[in-house]
């Protein structure tokens, strides 16, 4: 098990922590706040409930969290320092130099700065240089997969690499900005959107909700999935981008924004824009808000993930890294998840639909696991489900975590009877079970046939074993 140092605990140290902590990372904290432990406890707790929720497999057994009484005894034996004090170049200068006397010669030190230029903190930071990047993440640090790692000139490219293997086994999106530059790439784009936001409150044009329903209604939606210039190449029509600029270049002459205004900060501006705030959504305490984000995000999630781009590609991928190998363990586990949120029904526990769904995933499982696996499928061999009868036992709900054991009932020929389980954790109560027949069919002529031989041999194996006939 690896061992993450997490120096500052607020905001978004709470958030690596907790990321680190549910891909079975060992997390030391250090943070002189005497609220720390509570607060990094609320953050865990919301990102143990929505984190899991986005895979298909279980995550790794969770690492420990231990808050330590000095940032010596945190970073002793860490491979990766993350610091997260607040953004002040005196104090993260100062805290760079005592990480330089305590942690490991060969510990990578990644820091979450928001706008400062790695080379700004290496200057000052002595034998740890050459290790400390920029990896700026996006809150909550535990769903969203984007991290910055801003290396400048003076990591080796090889201190590069392995940072970046770290924070993709995390299931991170390590983005390599290749030039220094303040506030790298994302803040410099959100910052200019919250400067014009600013100013339209300011000028009394919009107000907080309506700027943020202009934006969750349309173009957010739009972002999330494509980003800004593919998005942009599709509004160019079958002309493309090139009449998309030839259209809309022009405009950026004329008064569209105030980008390079700042607007004054004076109490009577604060107090509207905290005022209109506070009538949006001062009603909802600040869990309940981080609740209601996470929730949206794992369901967007998701659905990228259903179709299979952005962000839902490199949740695949990194699922890939999760799959641990199968247990010879009668009956066979053959799903062990969590139940996501855009699961749940009217009733607010697990819609009866989904119960079949994992009880599929358990028999495409099943499948693999006697070869007739992705080759099988393609080279024209399948299970098609003739009859399943679903007993439901018990109610689950959002991020509750099921175990499915199935045992084969029947392997001859080309019939295929399975008996599944599902159960609350492990050792849980029952949930519901699953009588499911099936018929071994050539997806050429999309009739019954008999499996090939060595994947009949398994089956036939599997219902002596498991029937004790
Ligand atoms: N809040 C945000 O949306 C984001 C912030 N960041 C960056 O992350 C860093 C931290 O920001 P937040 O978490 O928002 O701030 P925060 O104020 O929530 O947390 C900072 C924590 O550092 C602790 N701290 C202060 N001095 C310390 C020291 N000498 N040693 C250890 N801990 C110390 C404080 O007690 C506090 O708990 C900043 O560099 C910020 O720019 C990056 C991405 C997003
Ligand atoms: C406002 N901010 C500059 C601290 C924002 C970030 O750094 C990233 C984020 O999570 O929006």
């Amino acid at each position: 098990m690896r061992t993450a140092a997490i120096i500052g605990g607020g905001v978004i140290g709470g958030g690596w922590a907790a990321r680190f902590a549910l891909m079975g990372w060992r997390v030391r904290v250090y943070d002189p706040d005497p609220e720390a432990a509570r607060k990094i406890g609320a953050v865990m707790e919301g990102a143990a409930r929505a984190l899991p929720m986005l895979y298909d497999v279980a995550l790794p057994p969770r690492g420990e969290i231990r808050f330590c009484e000095t940032l010596a005894e945190a970073v002793a034996e860490a491979d990766w320092v993350q610091e997260s004090v607040p953004e002040r170049i005196d104090l993260k200068t100062r805290v760079f130099a005592e990480i330089g006397v305590h942690a490991r010669p060969d510990a990578l030190i990644g820091t979450s700065t928001s706008g400062f230029k790695p080379s700004e903190l290496q200057d000052n930071a002595g034998a740890i240089a050459p290790r400390l990047m920029v990896a700026h993440p996006f809150n909550p640090v535990y769903l969203l997969p984007l991290v910055e790692l801003v290396p400048g000139s003076n990591v080796a490219p090889d201190i590069v690499e392995k940072a970046k293997t770290i924070l993709t086994g995390i299931g991170m999106y390590p983005l390599h900005v290749r030039a220094e530059i303040d506030a790298h790439i994302a803040d410099r784009l959100l910052e200019s959107v919250w400067r014009e936001a600013l100013w339209l409150v300011k000028d009394g044009i919009a107000t907080t909700e309506e700027i943020d329903n202009s934006i969750r209604y349309g173009f957010g939606l739009r972002w999330a999935q494509m980003g800004l210039f593919e998005t942009y190449r599709i509004a160019g029509g079958e002309a493309g981008m090139a009449h998309f600029l030839d259209q809309f270049g022009p405009c950026l002459a004329w008064p569209w924004s105030r980008l390079t205004e700042v607007p004054d900060f004076t109490p009577e501006l604060v107090q509207l824009i905290a005022g209109q705030s506070d009538a949006q959504s001062g009603h909802l305490d600040i869990r309940a808000l981080e609740r209601q984000r996470d929730d949206n995000l794992v369901a967007l999630l998701r659905a990228l993930r259903q179709q299979g781009t952005a962000a839902g590609k490199l949740l695949i991928a990194h699922e890939k890294t999760l799959r641990t190998a199968p247990s010879s363990s009668v009956p066979m586990v053959t799903q062990t998840r969590r139940v996501p949120v855009d699961w749940t029904d009217v009733n607010g526990h697990m819609n009866e639909g989904r119960f079949g769904q994992v009880f599929s995933d358990a028999s495409e499982e099943l499948m693999r696991r006697i070869g007739a696996d992705e080759d099988y499928i393609a080279a024209g061999h399948s299970y098609f489900t003739a009859e399943t009868t679903i007993k439901y036992l018990a109610e689950c709900h959002a991020g509750d975590a099921v175990q499915v054991t199935t045992c084969v009932t029947l392997g001859e020929g080309k019939k295929l009877r399975l008996f599944h389980e599902m159960r609350r954790d492990p050792e849980g109560d029952l949930l519901a079970t699953c009588d499911q027949f099936l018929l071994h069919v050539s997806l050429k002529t999309r009739r019954s046939c008999p499996p090939l031989p060595e994947v009949a041999a398994r089956l036939e194996r599997l219902a002596t074993e498991h029937t004790g006939a």
